[in-house]
């Protein structure tokens, strides 16, 4: 099948359309994506660098209701005195903490006697600070957060490290991650009686720190070894309290240099699924926490999965790949549009062309455009005029042929051949209906004189004006040829008695006889006719010219113009 220009090009130029609306939607889309997960990386790290501001934040206010707990007059009165009033002051005033602290679960003012027993004990039940009083108070003088924090100067803090609660007979925060902080109670001697602990529920406070952060938001925890404490899937966490580790550096191998001092933040794209884990986006800081030992150094981090960092982008793509579409269904539209409008003119040229081969009229061209294809169309228009031109010419050099083939250039009158041809055609006429043909043979008399006397040129002249003369008087249905030099002939187009014939040798005879004026003068010559007839004188062309040449050299005999019959010995003329 061929194939117009027209469906080629719009095929070109509607797949060019939709490659670069292709790739335009592609590298948009890769461009947006790249935008969403750098965005979300520093959305993660920024989120991270708060929250461990936030920690720093939170143990600072840890620290200043210790102060304002283990500073407090009723603290000390209640390790010195036992008095009940001040156990209730004192529980009123950690009812009144823990209320104002959700993550606290348990704030405790412990007696530095008594093997280290409980003075004042609230523990959190559910939303609840419940105090215990009597049996349920316990001696708790051989756990590190008595005996460690009663050696502290006034106003010093200790912290636990992170750690399951084990601890029986408490009634919240069993099994959690605990942080406990303690600070001793100073008399005025400055000896420690007692001191003020309170148990810090992480989770519960990194709930409360994570609460402002976006739902999508997945928080970690690691202590200063790597140890999972806090992880988006539970069964992740505190794995060294199970006899087991389980480690960030594990999951996040990136995250390693954290572990071994590095400040930077590390920013993670995982964008390769791990085994039961989505791929994510991570960013992880290191923290410390402010402790004596300076031991308690933790790692932070946030993430969020992959899918959902890429969600925009995704929503962007659909965007994009119904743009593209749009763009395509566009350009297709267009390429149909330009093709028509590019292909029609060729269109109209190719179709001129095409009438123009087959001899129909042209049609319209697209001349009047300015560009190529106007060029083209002006161009195709000027070659078909001068081909119809050269055509033209061609017609009229070949009547001009056709006419020289069949007539005598000096004279103009029809040559022999015409002669002979239409002798040959009145004989087959005369031959089928039984009629006369006769043709009458002229040869001026003494021509030769009149060259040489008056020029070769003076010949010239008297012989077409003769001609002239001739053919003007004689009918049309006659035919008056010139056979040569200075033999006329004179085929006459009906049939003539033999005495109509000799009038009309008379007639000629009269006709050449009249001067023909010229610049060199008068011309004047005479001439000898010999008149033969068919079937009289011959059945032939040939049969009846020889004897008309016979019977005008029977005419030449005599002197003067004169003319004779073939078949007659008659000799009628001027010179008779
Ligand atoms: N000017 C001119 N002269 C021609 C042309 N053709 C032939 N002739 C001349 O015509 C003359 C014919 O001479 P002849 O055949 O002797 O005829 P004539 O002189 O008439 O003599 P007779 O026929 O015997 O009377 C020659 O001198 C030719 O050169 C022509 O086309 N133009």
């Amino acid at each position: 099948m061929r194939l117009r220009i027209s469906f080629k090009l719009a095929i070109l130029l509607a797949l060019v359309g939709a490659l670069a609306a292709g790739l335009t939607g592609f590298y948009a889309y890769e461009a947006s994506r790249k935008l969403q997960l750098n965005s979300a990386r520093t959305e993660l790290l920024t989120s991270t660098q708060m929250l461990a501001r936030r920690i720093t934040l939170m143990q600072g206010e840890i620290t200043r209701n210790l102060q304002m707990l283990t500073r407090h007059p009723v603290a000390l009165a209640t390790l010195l005195y036992g008095r009940t009033s001040d156990a209730d002051q004192v529980a009123t005033l950690f009812d009144g903490v823990m209320t104002a602290n959700p993550a606290y679960l348990q704030v405790r003012l412990i007696s530095a006697d008594g093997h280290g027993m409980e003075r004042v004990r609230l523990d959190r039940i559910g939303s609840l600070a419940v105090r215990l009083v009597g049996d349920d108070l316990q001696e708790k003088g051989h756990f590190p957060y008595v005996a460690d924090a009663l050696r502290l100067p006034l106003g010093g803090t200790w912290l636990s490290r992170i750690s399951i609660n084990h601890e029986t007979g408490t009634y919240a925060g069993l099994d959690q991650p605990l942080l406990q902080l303690a600070m001793p109670v100073m008399d005025d001697q400055g000896l420690a009686r007692g001191v003020v602990v309170i148990n810090v529920d992480l989770n519960g406070l990194f709930g409360l720190l994570a609460a402002d952060l976006p739902g999508s938001y997945q928080l970690y925890l690691a202590n200063g070894a790597g140890d999972v404490l806090i992880h988006p899937d539970a069964t992740q966490t505190f794995g060294f309290d199970r006899g087991r580790r389980v480690l960030l550096q594990s999951e996040f191998p990136d995250t390693v240099s954290l572990f071994t001092g590095q400040a930077a933040p590390v920013l993670i794209d995982r964008s390769e699924a791990l085994p039961g884990r989505p791929p994510q986006v991570a960013a992880f800081i290191p923290q410390s926490i402010e402790s004596p030992d300076n031991d308690n150094r933790l790692v932070i981090g946030l993430a969020q999965p992959l899918s959902f960092v890429l969600a925009r982008s995704d929503e962007v793509g659909s965007a994009i790949v119904r743009i593209v579409l749009g763009l395509c269904a566009l350009s297709a539209a267009l390429a149909v549009v330009v093709s028509r409008a590019v292909s029609r003119p060729i269109n109209a040229v190719t179709e001129a062309a095409r009438r123009f081969e087959t001899g129909e009229p042209a049609g319209e061209l697209p001349v009047d455009r300015q560009d190529e294809i106007g060029s083209l169309a002006r161009s195709f228009q000027k070659m078909q005029t001068r081909i119809a031109q050269q055509l033209l010419d061609l017609k009229d050099k070949q009547d001009q042929l056709e006419h020289l083939s069949h007539h005598d250039t000096l004279t103009d009158l029809p040559n022999r051949r015409l002669f002979s041809d239409r002798l040959a055609q009145a004989l087959a006429y005369a031959r089928r209906h039984g009629e006369e043909v006769t043709v009458l043979f002229l040869d001026l008399d003494d021509f030769k004189r009149i060259n040489d006397e008056f020029g070769h040129e003076a010949g010239d002249l008297l012989l077409q004006g003769l001609a002239r003369r001739l053919q003007a008087q004689m009918r049309e249905v006659d035919t008056v040829a010139r056979l040569g030099g200075d033999e006329f002939v004179v085929l006459l187009g009906t049939p003539a008695h033999p005495v109509h014939a000799g009038q009309i040798a008379e007639k000629l005879m009269a006709l050449i006889g009249e001067p023909v004026d010229s610049p060199m003068g008068l011309l004047q010559v005479g001439v000898s006719v010999g008149i033969s007839q068919y079937p009289r004188d011959g059945e032939t062309a040939d049969q009846i010219m020889a004897n008309a040449d016979r019977a005008m050299y029977a005419a030449k005999k005599v002197a003067g113009s004169s003319y004779r019959f073939a078949a007659e010995a008659s000799v009628r003329g001027e010179g008779a």
